[in-house]
């Protein structure tokens, strides 16, 4: 229970909400438990006619006729506090669950990048969802059901325990069996669905990387051997699934295997106690109307037991993203306004997931309106580098300046909002292609939309579509070339107007005529902003004011282009190569 205590928070927020609702139960409960002693009256004043106790029939009938209309109101009123309690204390379940929802989803955008690398996705998923579904369960129905148990139970027994003790005792048997056998049978029946839960979810992520692999399946024409996985999968879910149903199966038969015994003592023993005239015939119908109405209580200990439990299990997970600090923080609330130099001292960064050292030593500086290319072979380091001006990952050794600022002292999310990065792979949303240009400047017109677009080439393209700007894009942008993506993807750094622009490998998906267009756009548009570009092409860098060479996470060479053509090295080898390929 201790992970739960996290929700105290919440049960103080809505507390009038459960306070009110509570009352509510214990008056719904109140009042339905009167209907068993009124139908006992009733019964018992036939039976003193019949018995010639009471000879006038006019009375009788006029009692009789009350009775009814007591029963009838009481049950509208027990009804209508019903529906009440429901509103209250299931509304107040949907609205933590929704305050929940709300906190975890903030503490996923304030945890850093390399959360999400260390968490599976679907994990993440399930924690906001299934998880938050399983505390609203002990938040709501939980303790609606166990307000009515020890409502219904604590008067129920007393009003019993008045009429006839022995009678009490004996119907109450069947009745702690019935809740440890519901406690074991929910046990059993979270284990098993539990496990139809990890087949479900097996199933989802095989279907989703089916559907976003579609194209290399139907491509490599595996679709028999995915119909086999799919298959093979669907029937071990098909054998838990059974298994469930069959210990759900139980739970009703028990419940009224049960609830007969209990009837049937009951009849027993009220029948012997009515035959010596110990009571009459209205205790037996008021206690098998007591039995009907306390089994469902008693029964739902074990159910609330095995709830409670599950929601405990559930809060852990919950409260293990929560209570994450997030590695990078912010420690300035001024703001910081960036000129645009940047300056790497003696930086070395490892990822600790992999203990990987991506950068070593790594020393360079960029002006202001500068622009500065990053060449190296895959894996030298140079994603890194943006990673670490963007501050997704803080420095292992030494530190990044930002106009003279240390970063980790700079205002994050000024320095965020002021760097129009362009990823190696741009990420569209399923929106328009306007909306998705416009994701870097939200109160962007439409005429800098289109700006933005004819400076990254890809103007001409969009308005071909019958709908233009407007033409809708598929999860992750399927409608549109890779190339176009990654223009799109530009469009949208550019239409910021950032102060410092990122071009992560770009520009590789297009062709070497559209990359000129590009980067002599770029030079007009990055005039007063710092610019870095990655490229694995000559062509992307020979512009910059600066080129550096990275090799296994060192800076290898440094210079301009004229100055790296004339050194003997890696630049110099991949001018020559890429001049000839362009030959032939
Ligand atoms: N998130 C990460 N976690 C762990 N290791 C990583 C991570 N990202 C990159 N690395 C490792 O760090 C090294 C440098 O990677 P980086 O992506 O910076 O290279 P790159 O020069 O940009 O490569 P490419 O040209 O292929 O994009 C590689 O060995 C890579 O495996």
């Amino acid at each position: 229970m201790k992970a739960l205590q996290y929700l105290n928070k919440y049960f103080s927020k809505y507390k009038w909400r459960i306070l009110i609702g509570i009352l509510i139960t214990i008056l719904s409960k109140l009042l339905a438990l009167k209907i068993p002693q009124i139908i006992r009256d009733s019964l018992n004043i036939v039976e003193d006619y019949q018995n010639g106790i009471t000879t006038d029939i006019e009375e009788v009938k006029h009692q009789l006729l009350i009775n009814v209309l007591i029963i009838i109101g009481v049950a509208i009123i027990a009804g209508f506090f019903t529906f009440l309690m429901r509103q209250t204390i299931i509304v107040t379940s949907r609205l933590i669950e929704f305050d929940l929802k709300n906190e975890i989803y903030q503490q996923y955008q304030r945890l850093s990048l390399n959360f999400y690398k260390k968490n599976r996705t679907g994990d993440l998923m399930n924690r906001i969802s299934e998880d938050v579904s399983k505390v609203r369960m002990y938040v709501g129905p939980a303790i609606m059901y166990s307000m009515n148990m020890i409502v219904l139970f604590v008067v129920g027994f007393t009003q019993m325990i008045q009429v006839d003790v022995k009678l009490t005792l004996y119907t109450l048997i069947p009745f702690p069996l019935l809740s440890i056998s519901i406690f074991v049978l929910s046990k059993v029946i979270h284990k098993r669905s539990t496990i139809v839960q990890q087949y479900l979810s097996k199933l989802t992520t095989f279907n989703q990387e089916f559907f976003s692999g579609i194209n290399v399946v139907k491509s490599y024409g595996i679709e028999a051997s995915i119909i086999k996985g799919f298959d093979e999968i669907a029937d071990e879910s098909k054998e838990k699934n059974i298994n469930l149903q069959k210990a759900n199966a139980l739970f009703f038969p028990l419940m009224i295997l049960l609830i007969g015994i209990s009837n049937l003592l009951v009849i027993y023993i009220g029948g012997k106690q009515y035959i010596n005239g110990e009571i009459q015939i209205g205790t037996i119908i008021e206690f098998m109307l007591y039995v009907n109405i306390l089994t469902w209580p008693v029964a739902v200990v074990g159910w609330v037991t095995s709830m409670v439990q599950q929601a405990e299990a559930s809060q852990v997970r919950i409260n293990e993203f929560l209570e994450q600090v997030p590695e990078i923080q912010n420690t300035n609330n001024s703001h910081t306004e960036l000129k645009g130099n940047v300056t790497f001292k003696e930086v070395t960064f490892t990822y600790d997931d992999t203990n990987i050292t991506a950068l070593k030593n790594i020393n360079f500086s960029v002006k202001s309106g500068e622009t500065l290319a990053i060449l190296g072979n895959t894996g030298s380091g140079k994603s890194t580098i943006i990673e670490l001006i963007s501050r997704l990952y803080d420095t292992t050794k030494g530190t990044i300046l930002l106009d003279n600022t240390p970063i980790k002292e700079a205002n994050l999310n000024d320095v965020r909002n002021q760097i129009g990065f362009v990823p190696q792979d741009p990420f569209l949303f399923s929106d328009t292609i306007g909306n998705n240009i416009k994701f870097g400047k939200e109160d962007a017109t439409k005429e800098e939309i289109i700006a933005a677009a004819k400076n990254a080439v890809v103007h001409n393209n969009i308005i071909e579509f019958t709908n233009g700007y407007n033409t809708i894009l598929g999860e992750r942008g399927v409608t549109l070339s890779g190339g176009q993506k990654q223009r799109v993807s530009i469009a949208r750094a550019i239409i910021k107007n950032p102060k410092i622009l990122i071009f992560d490998d770009c520009l590789s998906a297009v062709d070497t005529e559209t990359e000129e267009k590009i980067l002599s756009n770029l030079e007009k548009v990055s005039k007063n902003k710092t610019t870095f570009i990655i490229s694995h092409r000559v062509s992307s860098a020979k512009n910059a004011d600066k080129i550096i060479v990275l090799d296994k996470g060192e800076i290898i060479q440094q210079g301009t282009h004229n100055q790296l053509i004339k050194e003997k090295g890696y630049y110099k080898d991949l001018y020559e190569q890429q001049l000839l390929e362009k030959e032939i």
